[in-house]
């Protein structure tokens, strides 16, 4: 499993945000953990799925003929057609590669490595699956509560069909909450025609969130889908090494973390330097705790995702 990620340079730091609203460092690093994010100054959520593409391709030495499908999980994506997928599909020339997009939120790589596994486990050979998103675009920069919690980035696996790949991937558990979907909700886009007369949905393009809502949905819910993934891999909660969680807040991780009674040394965090990158927060982590030696072949890792939809995703891996 190759991965990869890309952000945009643009560093965005807390104390820059006193200029688009009321807040400061204080709140923003003592109520989320987050003390920067990147935000694009022009590149699209294509524009960074596409370097990881290439970044893929270049280090597992396979041609972008060689790929069977490429799926972009994202919220954020450039237009509602084409598919990122199918813009990514273009620029690197994979030729014979279905694209699509798949749209989970921050769940969507976790339900994407689902979607790939079965690919691979059918007729096809090779693909690629990018979490991509360009948050910032869907933020009302001066709303304190949702502007101060998001960034921009991609990250990205290569999976091939291959005995070692079958093994990698245990259980998993996918679970969507459609009864709590309105509190969380970004890019509405209202019916307009001459003929539309009925009142619109109230909600807007911005994001808007019950945040003590999807707090609690999480620090519940994510806790009880690690333990099914686990169970359903024959596994206990103890066996799994790493714990890597979807980024949207240093305390939700803290509180899952202590309600699974594993030790926060094994819950890999980043969401200081990133912030909340929706479906990009997991393979950017990933990403990084591969380059940087955290993860070790062999090792047991739970890969979680959570949000829109509301949803939830855990992936069991030995890595
Ligand atoms: O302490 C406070 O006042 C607030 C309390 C509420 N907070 C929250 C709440 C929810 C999220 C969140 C967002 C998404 C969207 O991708 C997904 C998953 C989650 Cl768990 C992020 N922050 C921020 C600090």
């Amino acid at each position: 499993m190759q991965t990869a990620h890309e952000v945009p340079d643009k560093v965005v730091l807390n104390d820059e945000l006193k200029q688009y609203m009321d807040t400061s460092d204080e709140w923003i690093s003592s109520r989320t953990g987050i003390r920067q994010r990147h935000v694009s100054t022009g590149q699209t959520t294509a524009d960074l799925c596409t370097s990881v593409a290439q970044q893929l391709l270049a280090q597992s030495g396979w041609s972008a003929d060689d790929l069977d499908f490429i799926i972009v999980a994202t919220m954020s994506p450039d237009y509602m057609t084409p598919a990122t997928a199918a813009i990514v599909q273009n620029r690197i020339h994979a030729q014979h590669a279905f694209a699509f997009d798949l749209s989970a939120a921050c769940s969507g790589f976790i339900y994407g490595l689902r979607v790939a596994k079965d690919l691979l486990a059918g007729d096809c050979h090779r693909g690629l699956l990018i979490g991509g998103e360009v948050l910032s675009k869907l933020v009302d920069w001066q709303e304190r509560s949702t502007a101060v919690l998001f960034g921009d980035g991609a990250g990205g696996v290569l999976l091939e069909q291959s005995d070692e790949t079958a093994s990698q991937f245990l259980a998993s558990d996918l679970q969507t909450l459609g009864e709590l979907g309105d509190r969380l909700t970004a890019g509405y886009q209202p019916v307009t025609s001459p003929f539309a007369t009925d009142a619109t949905d109230p909600h807007q393009r911005y994001f808007e969130m019950d945040g003590r809502a999807v707090y609690k949905f999480a620090t519940h819910d994510v806790p009880r889908s690690i333990e099914r993934a686990v169970t359903a891999s024959s596994l206990m909660v103890k066996d799994v090494d790493y714990f890597l969680l979807h980024q949207a807040n240093q305390r939700i991780i803290d509180q899952i973390a202590k309600r699974l009674a594993q030790p926060t040394d094994k819950f890999l965090s980043n969401v200081a330097n990133y912030g909340n990158t929706s479906a990009a927060s997991v393979p950017i982590l990933l990403d990084e705790a591969v380059r940087n030696g955290t993860i070790q072949r062999g090792q047991t890792i739970a890969l979680s995702g959570f949000g829109g939809g509301l949803t939830i995703g855990t992936q069991l891996i030995q890595y």
